[in-house]
């Protein structure tokens, strides 16, 4: 049984098309957490679609974590619901993790444990078949070949990250939600995980949160900027420069933010 109804999809797209679209998309209804007195996140809406990367952004506090947790099913809205590839983030948190990929903020990760043993251990909750391939696999594609044999406590921030991203996407997730995928890493690991999350971005739903505007040029074609809770902007890169006539998104950020 699937979760609550998405909405019909007004584009012209292929039948095939419009399936992938209506089984692996995002969709944001009226989603609020309040803590407190405070509205963290106040009655925001909007829709993330497979191949496409959508770069969600605002201030510090503005409440973007919190809008991913609730996404992830690790935290439970005050009101208003979240679809993702289908499945209701809070009646069916099981199957959707299936098919979600999470990298948080912090990654907490088991720091005891070795590089290959932890996502050995990521591969078998997810009861993965050719389990040992998949984490060969992985190692290679987030470039940890040589940090592999390690405690994960032993390794610099870069490499943690690197290993947060690995237990994200070891189970071929169709929907990533990445909490600031890139903090932390030199400007050599920057160009290679960018490149990967690219990659994940030609037929997944990626959803990223970052303050780097740069990466947002460089990888995102959908940008949703929160702030103060509310969503202040939700358009693609183009149609954002355009409306607000400078190509400058540091510009249009902080007009929007103040
Ligand atoms: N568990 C909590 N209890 C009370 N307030 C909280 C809690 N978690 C977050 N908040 C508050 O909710 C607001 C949004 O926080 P959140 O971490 O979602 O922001 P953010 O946009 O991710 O910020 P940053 O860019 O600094 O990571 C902040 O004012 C924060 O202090």
């Amino acid at each position: 049984m699937r979760g609550i109804a998405l909405q019909p999809v007004k584009t012209a797209f292929s039948c095939h098309d419009r399936f992938k679209i209506e089984t692996l998309s995002i969709q944001v209804e009226g989603l609020s957490k309040t803590y407190g007195q405070q509205k963290a996140v106040d009655q925001i809406s909007f829709r993330a679609v497979p191949g496409k990367v959508l770069g969600f952004l605002g201030p510090n506090g503005a409440g973007k974590s919190t809008t991913m947790r609730m996404l992830t099913g690790y935290l439970q809205p005050t009101s208003g619901s979240a679809n993702l590839g289908g499945f209701d983030t809070q009646r069916q948190s099981l199957e959707m993790r299936r098919i979600l990929g999470y990298l948080p903020e912090n990654t907490p990760l088991y720091t005891d444990m070795y590089v290959r043993e932890f996502l050995s251990f990521v591969a078998d909750t997810y009861q993965l078949e050719r389990s040992a391939i998949k984490v060969k696999e992985v190692i290679a594609r987030v470039g940890l070949g040589d940090e592999q044999h390690k405690k994960i406590s032993m390794l610099s921030k870069g490499y943690k990250q690197r290993v947060g991203l690995a237990q994200a996407i070891i189970h071929d997730p169709s929907i990533l939600i990445l909490d600031e995928p890139t903090t932390g890493l030199d400007p050599n690991q920057l160009t290679d995980i960018r490149e990967l999350i690219r990659n994940l971005g030609k037929d997944k739903t990626v959803i990223l949160s970052t303050h780097i505007m740069q990466e947002v040029e460089a990888l995102c074609d959908q940008v949703v900027i929160i702030n103060k809770g509310k969503i202040v902007a939700d358009a693609s890169l183009t149609e954002l420069k355009s409306k607000h006539q400078t190509d400058s998104l540091e510009e249009i950020f902080r007009g929007l933010t103040r």
